[in-house]
């Protein structure tokens, strides 16, 4: 089996679709069969069609064996959703049922009820008394009720109701993949990075996962004893020396490594690459070569490398490792990014981990580096902000883990972007690379050498940056910002990129402004910003990243989303239902994370 398949192999969470009804025999029930059947057959239809596991394959459906009358058939139901490994579950009905005797009750399932608008029956009637039981009960339920009443024969989904199934079924599957996995963190604490410290409780009781912790030491170990598939790393070197230009030296002449020194650089860098992804989710070839406990990896989903500064004082840094797994291709070809976060943040790492499931893309790492205000930019280099980024932009630059896809030269519908790998073409790839260059790290930092990828990313791309704190006494937070990216004039990009270190990639971002709060302007969200680094998704995910946060109970302290967006348990307005944010951290403190 290959490395990428095994991945992959113990497969993904279904979804749960149970159709309930009025148990009423003798004329109601018998009535109501096959309307309510259809609405289920058509959920399923919806989401098989729109939605798609990371290895691109579409998301399964089970449905209930019966319609749902009763307590019986409910615990049926519960039974089989087990045996089939459904994480996600959406009720659907178009008439009256009992609420407590037919509700979903296991408490870690994401659960939606989608309450026909017809008037013949009273779906909607259900819709309110069960998800009011839900309530009752503290099992928080999304409630999804189109806004047209349709008539009692129409088998078609309204397109609103779409919208808020498909917006459920996403953030819900997130959840339910998160879920008995693992966060690999490699090393420790990178230069009193507060994200660095991986805190066991955050990932077990809010996300249902493990930390899995190994020493830098082991990358030397495996080094050392070759324990990596040397096939794949004479083939991956070969690769690499096509595809990944060395960029000029910004060393002082005096500092530069040797050209034998950087070309041994390169051999461990792309070791370091395989070894990384082996611990996070192993490989079949290391059992092959006798090194069964190794093939097994971590079952990680996510992982972080703290780097700086015990192994780049000695190593070459993890920037190479970090990007390319990022990235949706290396040598392998084209294929689902593995997630690895910079410095071992694994808050970032966890924003990262949000964006890539919900979207399938990969995300950019970055330091949230400078605020330039439109009139330093035009002090500095004469020229005056416009568009998306009149109110100034945010300079996001860091020297790893900056996917090759954020070069922004994938396109859908002609303009720049992030796509699923499975809609990358090897053109696309190859021009992410092409648009690279590969620059020899700065050893004033990086003492151990290592390359950075240099790059620049396209303009004009919807983006969301997002970033997870850790408060004393709170808990986790979720801060969002849906943006564009934006293109400068060469020379003025040049001129502020000089200003850092102009070996890294560099992705302008102009946030949305709404005029209140901390979107009253560009410097509010840098200032307001929670730590040095936030993770960046192509498109506006803002809304499904708050529909996600609220399943986790992770309250959301900022963002820009537009309020008729908001999809979140319908518990949430008994809360208050005039300051959506006050009622989602009295909310969430209520409910609690969904594993504790
Ligand atoms: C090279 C430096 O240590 C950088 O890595 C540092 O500024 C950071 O990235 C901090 O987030
Ligand atoms: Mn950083």
């Amino acid at each position: 089996m290959t490395q990428e398949k095994h991945r992959f192999e113990s497969g993904f969470p279904k979804i749960g679709i149970r159709p309930t009804i009025d148990g009423r025999r003798k004329g109601v029930r018998e009535s109501l069969e096959e309307q309510t059947m259809n609405m289920a057959k058509s959920v399923a239809a919806l989401i098989g069609e729109h939605l798609r596991y990371p290895n691109g394959e579409p998301v399964e459906c089970v449905i209930a064996d019966s319609c749902i009358g009763g307590v019986a058939e409910a615990a049926a139901c519960a039974e089989k959703f087990s045996r089939e490994r459904v994480g996600v579950s959406i009720t659907v009905t178009p008439c009256w049922c009992y609420g407590t005797e037919t509700m979903d009750m296991d408490p870690s399932i994401p659960k939606a009820v989608w309450g026909f608008n017809g008037t013949e029956r009273p779906g909607a009637v259900y819709l309110a008394a069960v998800l009011s039981g839900y309530a009752q009960k503290g099992l928080p339920a999304f409630g999804i009720y189109g806004e047209e009443v349709q008539d009692s024969g129409d088998t078609s989904i309204p397109e609103d109701v779409k919208g808020k199934l498909l917006g459920f079924a996403k953030a819900g599957l997130v959840v339910a993949y998160m879920r008995g996995k693992s966060y690999l963190s490699m090393g420790s604490v990178s230069m009193g990075i507060a994200g660095s410290i991986v805190n066991d409780a955050f990932f077990q009781e809010y996300l249902g996962m493990r930390t899995e912790y190994v020493d830098m030491s082991e990358f030397v170990r495996r080094f050392e004893e070759q324990i990596y598939d040397g096939e794949e790393f004479a083939r991956a070197l070969a690769w690499v020396k096509e595809n990944c230009p060395e960029g000029a030296d910004n060393n002082p002449a005096q500092i530069q490594t040797s050209r034998e020194q950087k070309d041994k650089d390169w051999e461990t860098v792309v070791k370091m690459t395989m070894i990384a992804r082996d611990l996070m989710v192993g490989n079949p070839r290391l059992a092959e070569l006798g090194f069964g406990e190794e093939a097994m990896g971590h079952n990680a989903i996510v992982s972080g490398f703290q780097g700086q500064r015990q192994w780049t004082d000695h190593f070459p840094n993890g920037d190479f490792m970090e990007t390319l797994l990022n990235s949706s291709f290396d040598w392998n070809g084209i294929r689902a990014p593995y997630t690895v976060a910079t410095e071992n943040d694994s808050l970032n790492g966890v924003a990262m981990l949000f964006g890539n499931l919900l979207t399938n893309t990969a995300q950019i790492f970055a330091d949230v580096r400078t605020y330039w205000s439109p009139d330093s930019v035009e002090r500095v280099t004469g020229h005056k902000l416009e568009g998306h980024a009149a109110g100034g932009i945010l300079h996001l630059i860091n020297s790893g883990s900056a996917t090759l896809d954020g070069t922004g030269e994938q396109q859908l519908d002609g303009k720049p972007a992030l796509k699923p790998h499975w809609e990358i073409s090897e053109q696309e790839a190859d021009a992410c690379l092409k648009a690279t260059s590969w620059r020899p790290a700065s050893v004033e930092y990086f003492r151990g050498g290592g390359y950075s990828s240099d790059y620049l990313t396209r303009g004009g791309m919807p983006m969301t940056m997002s970033r997870i704190n850790l408060v004393k006494g709170i808990g986790p937070v979720l801060q969002i910002a849906e943006g564009y990216s934006v293109d400068l004039p060469e020379g003025v990009h040049d001129v502020l990129d000089k200003r850092t270190d102009p070996t890294w990639p560099t992705t302008w971002f102009a946030p949305i402004l709404t005029g209140s709060g901390a979107f009253r302007s560009v410097y509010e969200v840098m200032d307001q910003w929670g730590a040095n680094h936030g993770s960046i998704s192509y498109g506006h995910i803002g809304a499904d990243l708050i529909t996600l946060a609220s399943m986790l109970r992770i309250p959301v302290n900022m963002h820009n989303v537009a309020e008729e967006k908001l999809f979140r348990p319908r518990a949430w307005g008994l809360f208050g239902t005039s300051n959506a944010e006050s009622a989602d951290y009295r909310a969430c403190d209520n409910f609690g994370p969904l594993y504790k």
